[in-house]
């Protein structure tokens, strides 16, 4: 398995420990800073004989090395600085999701392509445009990072194991996601036995911003550990066939009443892709909020001036 990672800033970098330390395949982490992948290759590749990593990791400025990759994992761009919203990331980022594309496009036609760059929901759609690869095959990475925050922060509320815990949030990564109370559970057990209304409601607004909490700390820069263990999480999935029920942005053909659009919702993951989109039984209010997630999406889509869609 040759999984490729463009960009080998703090999230590339650290998904490529992640994705190597787990044995899942051999990493090629591109970037376009002279020397720099090498040199986070080979620190790695030092680790080997203390981790007993037997796939290898190698650093590269050439894209031509990616060549024919499994997956692509494309982490490269701009992350916000506190008082920005990850749409402010837009237009620089979408240039150099474009540049990407077009080489993907050259090198590797039958790759999986998994977008992280933000706004991740229109980078996903514009990568699919640029590539023109099946829709199936070309994905973008959050619901399972914002999943993880809101499920670790009902986790810590109650003072319980965070594996305890499983929810789901939809929708768009940006202000209007929708965390799945309804659907949010330990052990199987609903939240609502366990917390009262306006607690689980706090949780939900932390989780929508649980990225802009992350970067106020940081101070520069944004969240790079949770997201990539969601990222490893998805690659698994594939790697391994593994068909595991995630939520991610994908390409919706009438599911959800969301037409033509890359939105986060449940996919069964496995190796051919998103091999099937899940439709939960949504109440009215959460599928309207679903729907107006997608509207924000589709107005920043807009933005892209796309000749056609
Ligand atoms: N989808 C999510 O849930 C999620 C989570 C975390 C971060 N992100 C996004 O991921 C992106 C990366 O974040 P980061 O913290 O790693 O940033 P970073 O600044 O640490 O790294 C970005 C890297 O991209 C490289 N780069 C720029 N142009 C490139 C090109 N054309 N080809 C290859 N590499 C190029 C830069 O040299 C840099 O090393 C940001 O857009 C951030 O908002 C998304
Ligand atoms: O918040 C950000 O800008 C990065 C990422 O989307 C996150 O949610 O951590």
């Amino acid at each position: 398995m040759k999984i490729s990672i463009i960009g080998a800033g703090f999230v590339g970098a650290t998904t490529a420990q992640r994705i190597w330390e787990k044995n899942l395949g051999d990493v090629f982490l591109y970037d376009i800073v002279e020397d720099m992948p090498q040199g986070k290759a080979l620190d790695m590749m030092e680790s080997a004989p203390l981790l007993g990593v037997e796939s290898k990791i190698v650093g590269t400025n050439r894209f031509e090395d990616c060549q024919n990759s499994d997956i692509f994992i494309i982490t490269s761009g701009l992350a916000r600085q506190p008082g920005m919203s990850r749409d402010d990331l837009l237009n620089r980022n979408a240039e150099i999701v474009s540049g990407i594309a077009e080489n993907i496009q050259r090198f590797s036609q039958d790759s999986i392509i998994i977008v992280v760059s933000n706004p991740v929901d229109v980078l996903t759609y514009l990568m699919a445009y640029k590539t023109k690869f099946p829709k199936n095959r070309v994905m973008g990475m959050a619901g399972v990072l914002d999943s993880a925050r809101f499920r670790y922060f009902i986790a810590e509320e109650l003072g319980i194991a965070p594996q305890e815990v499983q929810a789901m949030v939809l929708g768009g990564h940006g202000d209007e996601m929708v965390p799945l109370s309804r659907f949010a559970t330990v052990s199987g057990v609903g939240i609502e036995h366990f917390l009262p209304r306006e607690k689980i409601d706090q949780l939900i607004k932390r989780t929508r911003e649980g990225g802009a909490e992350i970067v106020k700390l940081l101070k520069k820069g944004s969240a790079y550990y949770a997201p990539s263990a969601a990222i490893m999480e998805m690659v698994e999935s594939i790697v391994k066939d593994q068909k595991r029920l995630l939520p991610c942005s994908a390409w919706c053909e009438g599911q959800y009443g969301i037409h033509d659009q890359y939105v986060g919702v449940p996919v069964i993951l496995g190796k051919n892709g998103i091999e099937k989109i899940v439709e939960l039984p949504l109440t009215g209010k959460e599928l309207g909020e679903l729907q107006e997630s997608a509207r924000h999406l589709a107005a920043n889509i807009a933005k892209l001036n796309l000749s056609h869609r």
